[in-house]
């Protein structure tokens, strides 16, 4: 649906030149959620910005559903960009018009027949929740209520793709989850490809069928949010992915345990939650296995388990023990001092 090619993206400021992408090549197939993720300065926004032309890629290719955007000319962009419809972090209403006006006023200046403007600005209205505030202006709504209208504005013109620029980065958790679901709904009742940047991680797991992580202007990895999260090869994605999580132990609790035996790091996805492999360590190998932490963390299709587990026992008895889990349908990561 959206195929980046060599992408890089070099502005000049004075004498000075940034270099925001370098060589950026992804693909977002028709009908997922693909999501980028990276800290602030990354190029996110630059990179979402290329695929609708707002930004225009100092070298590589775009395609957007088999057409190379580079190549057209005015009125067939403006065609194109009737199937990309994008979302923003300030959601960018119009603060004199209200909820009805803000949805039917841009279809108006696109030449969409009267009624029609009426049918599919009550239909979107109703999708997002808000048949009921159409008459409220924009200062009289939550951030929430905010991203919903922008969200019924950008439906409104029946697009193939949402693009959507950190569009939860401004609201408070609840309304974060509240507003992904929605981006889940339209993604599967509507059938619309959802291209998303974000610096949370929290909307990567939630909603995401794959993911490419940024740096420095440069895609570091890439790949399904369940293989990218739960055995991350690059040190920025496990950098990302240990700052937000909540499993992480003081170095002195640590470094006493170390002395008393080793420590496991388990990971478990899906099904592989159900043997009782604990039970097996202790009962087959004589090793007393202590849980220090652990937690579920829930990605869009899949549940992943984790656990910090201490072993102890006899040496060997220990290291055939962790050859067994090795061997187990679950990821064992050993922490060392
Ligand atoms: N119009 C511009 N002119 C000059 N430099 C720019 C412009 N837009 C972005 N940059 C620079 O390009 C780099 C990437 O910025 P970008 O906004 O794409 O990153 P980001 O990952 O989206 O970060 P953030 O979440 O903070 O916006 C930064 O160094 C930024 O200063």
């Amino acid at each position: 649906m959206i195929k980046l090619q060599h992408v890089s993206k070099t502005f000049r400021v004075g004498k000075n030149r940034i270099e925001a992408l370098k060589d950026v090549s992804l693909e977002v197939h028709k009908g997922e959620i693909f999501g980028v993720i990276g800290f602030s300065g990354a190029g996110k926004s630059t990179l979402i910005r290329c695929v609708n032309l707002l930004e225009r890629p100092t070298s590589g290719q775009v395609v957007v559903d088999g057409e190379n955007v580079l190549q057209l000319n005015k009125t067939r962009l403006r065609l194109l960009r009737r199937k990309i419809g994008m979302i923003f972090q300030g959601y960018n209403l119009l603060e004199t018009a209200n909820v009805y006006e803000n949805v039917a006023t841009p279809l108006k200046l696109e030449g969409v027949p009267k009624e029609e403007i009426k049918a599919r600005t009550e239909k979107y209205l109703e999708i997002v929740g808000l048949s009921d505030r159409k008459n409220a202006f924009p200062s009289q709504l939550s951030g929430g209520q905010k991203q919903r209208v922008a969200i019924a504005r950008a439906l409104a013109h029946e697009p193939e793709v949402l693009l959507s620029d950190e569009a939860t980065s401004a609201l408070d958790p609840n309304t974060t989850d509240a507003i992904l679901e929605l981006l889940l709904k339209v993604n599967k009742e509507l059938g619309i490809t959802i291209f998303l940047i974000t610096h949370e991680l929290n909307v990567i797991q939630r909603i995401c069928d794959r993911v490419a992580v940024m740096e420095n202007g440069r895609v570091v990895e890439q790949g399904t949010v369940v293989d990218v999260f739960t055995q991350p090869q690059q040190p920025m994605t496990r950098r990302f992915i240990s700052t937000e999580s909540k499993f992480q132990i003081p170095e002195t609790v640590k470094s006493d345990l170390l002395k008393s035996g080793r420590l496991v790091k388990l990971t478990f996805i899906g099904e592989s939650s159900k043997d009782p492999v604990l039970a097996t360590l202790a009962k087959q190998y004589d090793v007393l296995p202590s849980i220090i932490a652990g937690g579920i963390d829930q990605l869009k299709d899949q549940s992943v388990g984790r656990l910090l587990v201490h072993l102890k026992g006899d040496e060997a008895k220990v290291g055939t023990a962790i050859d067994f889990l090795h061997d187990q349908d679950v990821l064992v990561e050993e922490v060392k001092n």
